[in-house]
């Protein structure tokens, strides 16, 4: 049983440190929704946990929402993306059409569906980051709202990383984040994110947990992506050497945590990884 003490909790809601000279810019036009909306604890801290393909981001949510249940937790929408289907009313539901399995598609044809896809992704992905705060969340002190990937990887990781692989045209990349600007700028403050958690291992880890799990869309991921997708990470997250296009990101708190070691069955190694997200959120 993993016990964190919340000393955060003692702070009280007048101790809550000013926002970073980063956030008060970006907070400048108008404060973010969820700031406006939590009442017990002061305005929510918003993280997204970032990683390569399979390095356990699900894994790692569920264990944070294990040892945090009053935290809201916002899981990447993969079943959406295996079944496409046309936004509907309630009454239509039932009968929506299922367009095809996205992921599968941009596995077997990246060249034809990688646009698509990424339209599609960062779609999901900025709808998670506008959810308003759940009721429980409202009542909790020192909300934390975490969000599994970002409109951020969309851009940084994925679409960049097949855009230089070919997959994306000169002229679908330069559509893509043309549109992406225009709706994070559009968006402004209300998908802000304090913060992100970058769960680190070796792209030979990542490929033994993705033959593990055994997504039937996967089975041909090679080495060599992971390779791919390991680099992009760490030249957005660790080395800064990617060029982003958003102020408030380029100074964003990074977490690194390693996560080569098999913490599944390891209380232990469970309570010191969630002993240190407890202590990174203290420094924001
Ligand atoms: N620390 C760990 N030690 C051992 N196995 C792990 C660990 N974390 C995750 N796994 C296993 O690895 C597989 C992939 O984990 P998970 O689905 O959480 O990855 P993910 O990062 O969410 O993947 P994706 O990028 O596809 O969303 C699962 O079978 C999971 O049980
Ligand atoms: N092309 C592409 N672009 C994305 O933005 C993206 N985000 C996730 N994925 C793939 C990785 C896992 O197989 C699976 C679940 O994470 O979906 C993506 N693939």
């Amino acid at each position: 049983m993993i016990c964190i003490s919340f000393r955060a909790r003692a702070r009280g809601r007048g101790m809550r440190p000013l926002l970073p000279l980063r956030l008060r810019r970006a907070a400048a036009g108008g404060l973010p929704r969820c700031f406006g909306m939590a009442r017990r604890g002061g305005p929510a801290w918003r993280l997204s946990i970032e990683g390569n393909i399979a390095v356990g981001k699900s894994t790692f949510v569920k264990l944070l929402g294990k040892t945090f249940p009053e935290w809201q937790m916002a899981t990447e929408p993969v079943a959406k993306w295996q079944k496409v289907q046309a936004s509907s009313t309630r009454e239509q539901a039932s009968s929506s059409q299922n367009f095809g399995n996205l992921l599968q598609m941009v596995y077997q044809e990246p060249s034809r569906w990688s646009y698509t896809f990424q339209t599609y992704s960062c779609m999901s992905r900025l709808k998670a980051q506008l959810e308003p705060l759940s009721e429980k969340l409202l009542k909790t002190w020192d909300p934390v709202q975490i969000f599994e990937r970002s409109v951020y990887s969309d851009r940084y990781i994925f679409a960049k990383n097949l855009f230089e692989l070919g997959h994306l045209a000169e002229i679908e990349w330069t559509i893509y984040q043309d549109l992406h600007t225009f709706l994070l700028q559009e968006f402004g403050d209300r998908i802000a994110l304090h913060g992100f958690l970058y769960l680190q291992a070796t792209p030979e880890k990542c490929l033994e947990r993705l033959h593990r799990r055994g997504r039937p869309e996967e089975k041909e991921i090679q080495l060599e992506y992971l390779e791919q997708l390991h680099t992009q990470h760490e030249n957005w997250l660790v080395k800064k050497t990617t060029e982003v296009h958003f102020e408030n990101l380029r100074n964003a708190p990074v977490f690194v945590l390693d996560v080569n070691n098999d913490f599944e069955d390891d209380p232990a190694e469970q309570e010191e990884l969630m002993r240190k997200v407890k202590a990174f959120i203290k420094t924001l």
